[in-house]
């Protein structure tokens, strides 16, 4: 039995790890799921948006699967959670993978997770303000390798983003980059950021496996996900040497939260990279998301009038179709999704 940690979090993050534990359950009978709070109440009643003991436990599991939480803008001492745990799990990649789901296509945003402006000093003092960004060799090394594998992994190249004609630290980093990737015979392709920008708007399928510093990683990736029809369909996964953390690319979305119409897909797909991270195979929620899609109604941000609890039940029935399907046919869908795949590699 894997033990995986569930960390709800706040505003439609409860809402849509409702769905995404459901969709678990109805393709494996073989993962344990443990909840654990966090935020600003625990914060309050203790001084860390989660507890000690928590963290402990939470380290001991096999994977966590996160929500999402509200970072207010004005409490003093206080970090985010999802940054917290990124740091404290030593979670220093973050993969975020931007689905085309009718196409198969798919955008890989590789982003530095630990560094940067997010883990950098932060100070006012007399009437100045400064945030440090810090790059590491060892940071950047690191982040290299795991970006090589998943362009080797692709049969693709790295679109390396910065702003090296300005800033110490990008080209710092890019020489790294290169040294990596070099090394494993990657090629590196080099894009300044605030073009590059307009290349993701425009040709967002093109630029192989996109590896960028935190910052621009998380601007980049909620830029992208407007090529998925919506950011709440965008699943991610946090890797470091230990555990690993997978939530949906969005946030805690006060302005819907409550009214039971988040999109759950993210939150589910994100499931789904858990399961392949556990050696257990997300395919199945992957081929049951997109059969709900092609028919299926779906949520207001995608232009739909479905509620979370539609989208939940429609995919655990596309689940329960193809579990029910007898082996031949489960074969047929395992070929042509192999042929996509490989169609898409071809580029
Ligand atoms: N991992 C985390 O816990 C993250 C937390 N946040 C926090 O979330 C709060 C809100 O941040 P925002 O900038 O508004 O970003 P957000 O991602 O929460 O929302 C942006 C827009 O997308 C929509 N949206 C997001 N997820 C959706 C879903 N599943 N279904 C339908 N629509 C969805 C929202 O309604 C909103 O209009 C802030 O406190 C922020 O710090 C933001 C990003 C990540
Ligand atoms: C607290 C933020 C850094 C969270 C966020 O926007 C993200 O990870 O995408
Ligand atoms: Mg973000």
């Amino acid at each position: 039995m894997y033990r995986v940690a569930v960390i709800p979090g706040d505003g439609i993050g409860p809402e849509v790890i409702d769905g995404a534990v459901r969709v678990l359950k109805a393709v494996t009978g073989r993962v344990r799921f443990e909840y654990y709070e966090g935020g600003v109440d625990v914060f309050q009643e203790c001084g860390s948006p989660i507890r000690e003991e928590d963290l402990e436990e939470i380290r001991r599991s096999d994977a966590v699967l996160f929500g999402a939480t509200t970072t207010p803008f004005d409490l003093p001492g206080y970090r985010s959670l999802i940054l917290t745990l990124r740091k404290e799990l030593g979670l220093y990649a973050n993969l975020r993978i931007i689905p085309d789901l009718r196409t198969g296509r798919e955008i890989v945003i590789v982003r530095e997770n630990s560094e940067g402006l997010y883990f950098g000093i932060g100070a006012v003092v007399n009437g100045r303000a400064v945030d440090v960004r810090l790059i590491t060799r060892e940071g950047a090394e690191r982040i290299a390798r795991f970006a090589v594998e998943q362009a080797k992994a692709r049969g693709s190249f790295i679109t390396f983003v910065h702003k090296a004609n300005v800033l110490t630290g990008d080209k710092f980093f890019r020489r790294i980059v290169r040294e990596v990737a070099g090394e494993e015979g990657v090629e590196v392709r080099d894009a300044i950021i605030d073009s590059f920008t307009i290349k993701l708007v425009r040709n967002p399928w093109e630029h192989g496996v996109i590896l960028s510093e935190n910052l621009f990683g998380d601007i980049l990736s909620d830029l992208a996900t407007v090529h998925a029809g919506s950011i709440g369909i965008v699943p991610s996964g946090n890797y470091g040497d230990g555990i690993a953390l997978f939530e949906p690319v969005h946030g805690s979305a006060p302005d819907i939260a409550g009214k039971g119409i988040a999109n759950p897909i993210g939150a589910i797909l994100s499931g789904a990279m858990l399961l392949d991270y556990l050696g257990l195979d997300g395919s199945l929620i992957r081929a049951a998301v997109r059969g709900y899609v092609v028919n299926g109604e779906l949520t207001p941000d995608m232009g739909g009038r479905a509620r979370t609890e539609d989208v939940v039940r429609g995919i655990i029935g596309e689940i329960e179709d193809l579990l029910s399907m007898d082996e031949v046919w489960r074969d047929e869908i395992r070929l042509s999704r192999l042929e996509s795949d490989i169609s898409r590699m071809a580029g």
